[in-house]
């Protein structure tokens, strides 16, 4: 039985619904960050690239788990999901034409695929929670009115309306978090693109966030997001894709591929220990 089912997810038991329009994908993307080390150099384990042969389809309306465990690619891929990093080979296509990597086709990109960075503090920016989250709209050049009018839905759709005035340092990192959902919300996008969302947050800051992306989702946003959370997966994504050394070994409906206990030991996510705890009756 092979690990590569990205494509033939119906087979293996591991059938998906019926295919929707596909918004983004990701077709067989190579990339390797700079400075990576040349094969001959490559220590044992090392791999020159992040991404090798990496493809990913996200339909419009899923929410799209990718799991990983360190080093596996799952931010380099989501980089290249709004144009931040363009691939050596391969490409990304948003609703079904490859990315223009012109200025104005980033813009464009990037209107739609909103991604929001694992630490806050690699987004926030600005002094006030407010001024922070008009910076999309104003980029836009929208004016004063609309601007306002965004930035005080996107704060109600993470629970921080009425703390616009709030500095950011005065945030908690749950809250920052939250600001920097708010801060993409702010452009309306598509998709909204998050890097490892619940990673220090405690299980309140869990429950809060993925209740406002309950909300989002509820009204039409396709969320595509990474994490090392197995549990979070299953019982939150619609779809998981599992990545292993910059490749898709499995993507499908999440209880599917989560019940394959061989790309989850192929991918590096069920711990050595706890197996050889529960094998014990521990
Ligand atoms: N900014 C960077 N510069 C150089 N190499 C990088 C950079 N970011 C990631 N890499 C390398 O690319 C590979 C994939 O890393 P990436 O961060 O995409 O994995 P990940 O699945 O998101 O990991 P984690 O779960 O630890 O965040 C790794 O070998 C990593 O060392």
């Amino acid at each position: 039985m092979t690990l590569q089912r990205q494509q033939d997810a119906g087979q293996d038991g591991m059938a998906m619904d019926p295919p929707g329009p596909t918004l983004l994908e990701a077709i067989g993307l190579r990339y390797a960050w700079p400075g990576a080390p040349a094969a001959a150099a490559l220590a044992p384990g090392q791999r020159a690239e992040a991404l090798a042969n990496t493809s990913l389809a996200v339909r419009r309306g899923v929410r799209l788990a990718l799991l990983g465990g360190n080093g596996a690619g799952k931010s380099t891929l989501l980089l290249h999901f709004n144009g931040t990093l363009r691939p050596a080979s391969g490409e990304v296509r948003w609703l079904g034409r490859p990315v223009d990597y012109s200025r104005r086709g980033l813009a464009a990109l990037r209107q739609q695929v909103a991604l929001v960075f694992q630490d806050p503090d690699d987004q926030l920016f600005a002094g006030t929670l407010a001024q922070d989250v008009s910076f999309g709209p104003l980029n836009l050049r929208l004016d004063i009115v609309e601007t306002t009018r965004r930035v005080e839905a996107a704060l109600a759709a993470v629970g921080l309306e009425g703390r616009g005035a709030l500095p950011l340092h005065m945030l908690s990192h749950g809250q920052r978090k939250r600001a920097a959902i708010a801060g993409a919300l702010a452009l309306r996008p598509a998709v909204l693109v998050l890097d490892e969302p619940t990673a220090g947050l405690d299980p309140e800051g869990i429950d809060t966030l993925l209740d406002h992306l309950d909300a989002l989702h509820a009204r039409g946003m396709t969320v595509v997001f990474s994490t090392h959370d197995l549990t979070l997966a299953r019982h939150w994504a619609d779809e998981v894709a599992v990545l292993h050394e910059g490749r898709v070994l499995a993507h499908g409906a999440a209880a599917a591929v989560l019940d394959d206990a061989a790309v989850l030991a192929a991918a590096g996510l069920r711990s050595r220990r706890w197996r050889r705890k529960a094998a014990q009756g521990d």
